[in-house]
């Protein structure tokens, strides 16, 4: 199998998920079962049969940014643009197997070492008109890091990664300083002799940057424990056209909105996240993770509210719909599911949905205290308890998902996710219609959905989507049916077009729908505010 997101400069998938790039013959006898014959296989073009436009970076402002950065930090180098030349969504990981569907590949990469540098390159490129795309771990999956050009003479991707560097501690405040290119495990390794964790594991944690996960108001897995990032954002430090910008100076303020929350989620089009400032909390001595079942998807979704309302939330908490309990059950093809099967049905359970728990604390009797309530209600609501296997089993395979989807496009599968969020009250509609939208303009799909961050108000729903590729058009088959998703969200709206994967390129015809005109017009003038020529990230969460 080709491993596709084994990008050079980006590093690949940690060996965690390795056991997932093969899928048992079993798992693809089923696929074909449920949604037909398999499409055509399009294996990932080689670098040389991508076409990589010759750079139009003008030689001025080549030199300019030398003068920065120094010569070697600036490159027009293939293989190095074609490395940041989009981000890893399924249409951007099939541009990459249909070479004529076409890339967007940026004119340069710039390598600044520090925020200094940052904020001088962004003097120069919009003194020379240029385009800047914000580049950190290069996992949107919304299209936030596409090199598109705009009006501009040319675009260059500002790859963070030099900015690797924990700044400070002030372990009084639990407050940790992080420069923006830091990726997640090594946040953890700079953050763990100081006896702190930031708790923040996304399932793409080992590839992005802290600036990356502040841009886009990212949602770690352990959320409702440790929260969002934006929850752990005390501070950020912002190069902008118009000038450096820092943020935060007490734990909470009542000086004017907050102004934090316009570098938080601006996905590079208002400045360059250079540091982060983040709240932090002690290394948890003990984890536990564990599993229940839930027979039906109302009843369990009730479940998880009634914990939300009432504190009673494990750290990680995970609820799979029928299909997708279904479809975990029939990939895992080992003996120990036929046993759970079984199991369940002497247990009269009709429509099992799993339920993850994972809890976070300094001792195991501290965490035997928390889950007491939460497992006495579940159990008061007839879950099945299934210990700690089904948990550790998620937990093994919680970074598996991309290497999975790997194997799933080798076979010819069209396999994509999208999330929304909605109030409790309209999450059954919500459910119902993006399904109903999904199964509408794909044939024989498999559409599952989990509930995998809860709120006292409601919670945020993640569809999972295969069907068998459409080998003639397979870019559009997906556009279709994520149109017919968004606009089935943004009516009413029904739920946000975005919970934590963010605007970027695909969700902004959706934006006005979500924020209104005056929503939109603020953030217009937000952006003319600090980006007055419109360098920054060209086409991206504004049109
Ligand atoms: C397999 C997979 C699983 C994922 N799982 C999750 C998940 O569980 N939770 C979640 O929230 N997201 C998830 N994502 C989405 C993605 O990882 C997040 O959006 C993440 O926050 C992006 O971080 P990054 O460093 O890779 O940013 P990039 O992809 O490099 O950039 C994302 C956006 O932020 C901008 N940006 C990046 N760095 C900066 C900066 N320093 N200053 C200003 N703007 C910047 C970019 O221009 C772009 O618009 C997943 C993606 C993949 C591929």
């Amino acid at each position: 199998m080709t491993e596709i997101l084994d990008h050079r400069l980006r590093g690949a998938w940690t060996p965690e998920g390795a056991a997932a790039a093969h899928l048992p013959d079993k798992a693809v006898r089923w696929l074909t079962q449920r949604i037909g014959p398999l499409g055509a296989d399009a294996p990932v073009a080689p670098d040389s049969a991508l076409a990589v436009p010759d750079s139009r970076l003008p030689s001025g402002a080549r030199a300019a940014l030398a003068g920065v950065v120094g010569a070697e930090q600036v490159t027009t180098d293939r293989a190095e643009r074609l490395d940041r030349a989009g981000g890893l969504s399924y249409l951007d990981l099939l541009r990459r197997r249909h070479p004529a569907s076409g890339l967007s590949v940026p004119d340069a990469v710039v390598l600044p070492a520090d925020p200094a540098e940052v904020q001088r390159v962004l003097e120069v490129c919009a003194a020379h008109d240029v385009g800047v795309v914000p580049f950190g771990g290069g996992t949107s999956v919304v299209g936030g890091v596409a090199a598109l050009r705009g009006d501009k003479a040319a675009v260059v991707a500002l790859d963070l990664e030099r900015l690797d560097r924990l700044v400070s501690v002030d372990p009084e405040s639990r407050i940790a300083v992080l420069q923006a290119g830091v990726r997640g495990p090594e946040a953890e390794r700079l953050l763990a002799p100081h006896g702190f964790t930031l708790g923040h594991v996304p399932q793409s944690f080992e590839r992005a940057t802290i600036g990356g996960l502040a841009a886009t108001r990212s949602a770690g897995q352990a959320s409702a424990g440790y929260g969002r990032f934006e929850d752990m954002v005390t501070g950020v430090r912002l190069a902008t056209p118009s000038g450096e910008w820092r943020l935060g100076v007490a734990p909470a303020s009542a000086a004017g909105p907050d102004l934090r929350h316009l570098a938080v989620g601006s996905e590079g089009a208002l400045g360059v996240i250079t540091e982060v400032a983040v709240r932090v909390r002690p290394v948890p001595g003990v984890r536990r993770f564990e599993g229940f079942v839930v027979d039906g998807w109302e009843r369990a979704v009730g479940v998880v509210r009634a914990l939300a309302q009432d504190g009673l939330l494990a750290d990680v908490t995970r609820l799979s719909d029928v299909d997708e309990t279904g479809v975990s059950l029939a990939l895992n093809a080992g003996w120990k599911a036929a046993a759970l099967r079984a199991y369940l049905a002497a247990r009269r359970v009709a429509e099992p949905c799993l339920l993850v728990l994972g809890w976070d604390g300094p001792s195991a009797r501290a965490v035997a205290a928390r889950r007491r309530e939460t497992v006495r209600r579940l159990r008061a609501a007839g879950a099945v308890a299934l210990g700690a296997g089904p948990g550790e089993a998620w937990r093994r395979g919680r970074f598996s998902g991309p290497r999975q989807r790997d194997a799933l496009l080798d076979l010819g599968v069209c396999v994509e996710t999208l999330e929304t969020a909605a109030y409790w009250s309209r999450l059954p509609e919500l459910y119902a219609r993006v399904r109903a939208a999904l199964r509408g303009a794909l044939a024989r799909p498999v559409v599952m959905c989990h509930l995998s961050h809860a709120y006292e108000t409601g919670a945020s729903l993640y569809f999972t989507v295969l069907a068998a590729r459409d080998g003639a058009g397979p870019i559009g088959q997906w556009e279709r049916a994520k149109a017919a998703a968004c606009a089935t969200i943004a009516d009413g709206p029904l739920g946000t077009v975005s919970h934590h994967h963010g605007v970027g390129v695909d969700h902004a015809p959706y934006l006005g729908a979500e924020v209104g005109e005056v929503g939109l017009s603020v953030l217009a003038a937000a952006k003319r505010a600090v980006d007055p020529t419109g360098i920054l990230n060209p086409g991206k969460l504004l049109r």
